[in-house]
């Protein structure tokens, strides 16, 4: 290289250094705006969470944008400068599924940011138990993947405890065969959750038919168990590889592209409108022919769409169900508010479980 080339990058640089100390006293006065406005949310009684205030900063940085700088990564990095913000007015301590390293933490990660504290709990039924409490602010738990379909555990905790869902989160699930050293051959048994497991089943019987899978918690419990013997690989997330030290031996041995989970956020109280919420109902119908069509006319009538209906068994009363209903649309809204109440009066039994801001993919 020559000198002059030499001495042009080293100018550029200066100026990239410049940028960057304008980015971080930039920053830094976003961060103390926050604080005051914070306070000033304190004197008034608002909540500090504004789904509608963010996802309006969102669409306006997209605008300016015009695509330049990459979509994915001006989304990032905003998300993780506002819930930085966000939290310097309320801090936020989010229980998940753990242990460490979960496709649950990777999740409550992409919605709460790095500046949240993290608190793993042993069962999804622990992390219901740990919100209603009050001993953590918010709790992350998979709800349903697009695979294997409904996670039971969850909507059953729904039936049990009173927490409110407060926002949603979709994960493409990546996963990845991981051992100590990164060789097939080392691996006498694979490890991971069943639901993990059951995603790369075709992988598995044509790639390693005769090595015996061992059922366990979680992804995270496989990932650690792994770590302490040579001999078992685990089915596990990227954060589960850096988390352990783990080596790659095959990525991405899901037998479907595509494979999504959906997680919901839950905590005492779900948000103010976003202009773009889901609303979560859970109800029992009348024993009666035709009360499920009497619920289905009412959002019919009330032009309400029905994102989701599942049924669930209620435990200890034999072939009687409770619905969970998901609409577009948050409670505040008069359409929603209405068919809700329509609703109320036709079940026998009725839950408003919370009005949240859809996620974006
Ligand atoms: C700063 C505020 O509080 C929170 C943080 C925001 C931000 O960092 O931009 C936006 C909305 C709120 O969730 C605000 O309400 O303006």
């Amino acid at each position: 290289m020559t000198s002059t080339k030499k001495s042009e990058i080293v100018q550029v640089r200066n100026r990239i250094d410049e940028i960057d100390n304008t980015i971080l006293n930039l920053l830094k006065e976003r961060l103390a705006h926050a604080k005051e406005i914070g306070k000033l949310k304190d004197d008034s009684n608002r909540a500090k969470w504004d789904p509608l205030r963010e996802r309006q900063i969102y669409e306006r940085l997209f605008n300016q944008n015009q695509t330049i700088f990459p979509e994915d990564a001006l989304r990032s990095i905003f998300h993780e400068i506002i819930t930085t913000c966000r939290l310097s007015q309320r801090k936020a301590e989010v229980a998940y599924l753990g242990p460490e390293a979960t496709f649950t933490h990777l999740a409550g990660v992409k919605y709460f940011g790095h500046s949240a504290s993290y608190k793993p709990m042993e069962t999804i039924i622990d992390v219901f138990a740990e919100v209603e409490k009050g001993r953590t602010n918010y709790g992350v738990v998979p709800v349903e993947n697009s695979i294997e379909g409904a996670v039971s555990s969850t909507l059953d905790s729904f039936m049990k405890y009173k927490v409110q869902i407060c926002g949603e989160i979709q994960l493409e699930i990546c996963h990845n065969l991981v051992c100590r050293s990164g060789n097939i051959e080392d691996i006498q048994t694979v490890a991971s959750h069943a639901q993990a497991l059951a995603q790369c089943r075709d992988w598995l019987r044509k790639n390693l038919p005769s090595v015996p899978t061992l059922q366990v918690f979680s992804t995270g419990a496989a990932a650690q168990m792994a770590a302490n013997n040579p001999n078992i690989g685990a089915i596990a997330s990227s954060l589960a590889i850096k988390t352990h030290e783990l080596q790659v031996v095959v990525k991405g041995i899901e037998d479907y592209r595509g494979n999504t989970t959906r997680f919901l956020v839950i905590g005492p109280q779900s948000p103010s409108p976003s202009g773009n919420d889901r609303t979560s109902l859970l109800i029992g119908l009348m024993d009666r022919p035709g009360s499920l069509n009497e619920i289905l006319t009412i959002l019919t009538e009330e032009q309400i769409n029905l994102a989701k209906i599942e049924s669930r068994p209620i435990k200890g009363k034999q072939w009687k169900y409770l619905f969970f209903l998901d609409m577009l649309g948050h409670i505040n809204d008069e359409q929603i508010s209405r068919g809700c109440e329509r609703i109320r009066e036709l079940c026998s039994y009725y839950e408003w479980l919370g009005s949240y801001p859809r996620s974006e993919s």
